[in-house]
């Protein structure tokens, strides 16, 4: 399976890193949203990550312009008709990834995988409305994309092995490292660092510390890079709260009981650094 054509399907913090690290290995990218402003946002956060290499002389001013050659904005998902691989990186939501698979399967070539970025959303239940199983499998990329060297990939029930391979391939590609995992809930990584943020929710609601104490605690006590707050914060309160609501609906079990705090903060629109407030406030 030869993939050179990608298209990415959302715009946010994930399609645009993952846009960008796609045409940085040299693949010819389409990076699709449903309104122009929000391309022009995720090219922005392109722009200004690649200059930040130009300026450290890590790469030249005539590369960076030859990554963005190859990045095409589109609002049009029948651009979906002219690619090899599609990743999927709009909102965690099943209905909305659900329509997008379901238009894309009509629009693209035959040949053509469909990948999703989804956080915690079953593989194979996304699979199923489309006439592709076979050819459906997940990609998760870690936030931010250019930076963390992760990639987990998650085969539905009926992904072909073949397609696995093409993942894995491309991964490598993209000078990423991939850890195949099961199709279950949150997969690996958010089963295990989704619970832990909730958790540290809980001791804020609770009136055990403050945001501050509870980041300091887990990074001068456990050498995290950002505490579970700033964290929860980057990754967007949103998606969060959508993962926990996977993981407590997917297993029906109550230690995954989304914190009321988590819930209120999404309901008042504070979903963290990119909506300028969540645990914290932000420029
Ligand atoms: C929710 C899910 O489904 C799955 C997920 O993604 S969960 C989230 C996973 N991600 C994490 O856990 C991230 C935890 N945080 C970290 O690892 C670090 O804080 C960090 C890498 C984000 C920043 O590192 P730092 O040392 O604190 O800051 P800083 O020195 O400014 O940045 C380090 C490098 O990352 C780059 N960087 C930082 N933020 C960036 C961003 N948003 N986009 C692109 N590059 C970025 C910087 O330019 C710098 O690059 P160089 O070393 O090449 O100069
Ligand atoms: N944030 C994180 O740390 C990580 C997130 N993920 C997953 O990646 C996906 C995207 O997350 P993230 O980038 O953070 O989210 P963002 O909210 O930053 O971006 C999502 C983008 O998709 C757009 N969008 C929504 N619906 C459609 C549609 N039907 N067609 C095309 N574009 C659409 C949104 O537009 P609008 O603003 O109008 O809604 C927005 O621009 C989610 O599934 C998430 O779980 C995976 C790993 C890490």
């Amino acid at each position: 399976m030869s993939i050179q054509k990608v298209m990415v399907i959302g715009a946010g913090q994930m399609g645009s890193g993952i846009a960008q690290v796609c045409a940085m290995a040299g693949f010819d990218v389409i990076l699709q949203d449903l309104k122009q402003e929000f391309l022009d946002r995720g090219m922005g956060i392109i722009d200004k990550n690649l200059q930040r290499q130009v300026d450290k002389d890590r790469m030249t001013s005539d590369e960076k312009a030859a990554i963005i050659a190859r990045l095409q904005p589109s609002t049009d998902i029948q651009s979906a008709s002219e690619v090899d691989i599609i990743i999927e990186a709009a909102v965690e939501n099943m209905e909305i990834k659900s329509n997008i698979f379901k238009q894309l399967d009509e629009i693209a070539p035959a040949h053509t995988i469909l990948a999703t970025n989804t956080s915690s959303l079953p593989i194979t239940e996304i699979a199923a409305v489309t006439k592709r199983p076979e050819k459906v499998i997940g990609m998760h990329f870690m936030n931010p994309v250019p930076v963390m060297k992760l990639v987990e990939i998650i085969r539905g029930l009926a992904t072909a092995d073949e397609v696995y391979q093409a993942i894995e391939d491309m991964t490598k590609k993209l000078n990423k490292v991939p850890v195949e995992v099961n199709d279950f809930p949150g997969f690996v990584s958010n089963r295990v660092l989704m619970p832990m943020i909730n958790e540290a929710i809980y001791t804020v609601y609770e009136g055990v510390a403050t945001p501050e104490a509870v980041d300091e605690v887990m990074k001068l006590g456990m050498n995290h890079p950002m505490g579970p707050l700033t964290l929860a914060d980057f990754i967007g309160l949103d998606t969060c709260l959508y993962i926990m609501e996977v993981l407590h609906t997917g297993f029906g079990d109550d230690k995954y009981r989304p914190c009321p705090l988590l819930r209120k903060y999404v309901k008042a629109g504070w979903l963290g650094k990119k909506s300028g407030r969540g645990f914290y406030k932000y420029e």
